[in-house]
């Protein structure tokens, strides 16, 4: 589980993420949600520890975010991150002696799966395949916490079919914790267990996705909608 109390980043004068009290429930696929500049990658890099908070406190399983914590942790940045002379297998060989978690059975399938070859050379691949590349460093590990900022972003539509069929591949129900941020809910709509609206720093509205579309009587994609109507977005 992970907690937030009273948690406030701000960048200059910018509050990115503001007097944020939350919980992210353990063991379920979280969307976290909202347009551009609503804080979700800043929340996202103060779970990885990438980021430090203000003010306020985050626990993750009653642990302050630290080298510790990261180490149990896969995140995936929104950023192009992967050295561009490094091929797919030698990115591969690179993570594994970061991480004593690293699934090597798993790297060689999902690398099958995702239609990537080893000797690849990340600079002259696709965008698209480059994203299919973190995924697949993310993935390769047996990590209990997975952050995902924006998976599907700039990726076409038959790409990202594959991408969220990585994501729910091995997904073991109350083991792992998945948040993955986006704007684009009806792509990841089905995925989700529980979501997390966010605007300008703070959450608008939380909660299962299955409670929210029964006492609502709408999807998701109309609940958001509304959700972001009612601010004027
Ligand atoms: N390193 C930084 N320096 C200055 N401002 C920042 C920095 N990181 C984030 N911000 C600002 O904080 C606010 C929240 O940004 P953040 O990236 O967390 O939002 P987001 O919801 O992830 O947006 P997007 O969907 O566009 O990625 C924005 O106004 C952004 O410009």
């Amino acid at each position: 589980m992970i907690e937030f109390k009273g948690v406030t980043k701000k960048f200059g004068s910018t509050i990115a993420v503001d007097n944020v009290t939350m919980t992210f429930p353990k063991g379920k696929i979280i969307g976290l949600l909202g347009p551009n500049g609503s804080g979700k990658s800043t929340t996202l890099k103060m779970i990885a520890s990438l980021n430090k908070p203000d003010q306020g406190e985050i626990t993750i399983d009653g642990k302050s975010p630290s080298k510790e914590t990261r180490e149990t942790l896969a995140y995936l940045p929104e950023i192009d991150y992967l050295y561009p002379w490094m091929t797919i297998e030698g990115a591969g060989k690179f993570m594994k002696s970061f991480y004593d978690d690293w699934n090597e059975e798993k790297f060689q399938s999902l690398m099958k799966f995702l239609n990537l070859e080893p000797q690849m050379i990340i600079k002259k691949i696709s965008k698209g395949m480059r994203a299919k590349a973190k995924l697949l460093l993310v993935f390769s590990r047996n990590a209990k916490l997975v952050l995902l900022d924006e998976p599907l972003s700039g990726i076409d539509i038959f790409t990202r079919d594959q991408i969220i069929d990585t994501i729910i591949q091995d997904y073991c129900e109350g083991e792992q914790t998945i948040i993955l941020s986006t704007h684009e809910i009806h792509e990841v709509e089905s995925l989700l267990d529980y979501v997390v609206f966010m605007h300008q720093g703070t959450i608008l509205r939380q909660g299962e996705a299955e409670d929210l579309r029964s006492e609502e009587n709408k999807s998701l994609v109309e609940l958001m909608k509304e959700v972001y109507r009612n601010e004027n977005i």
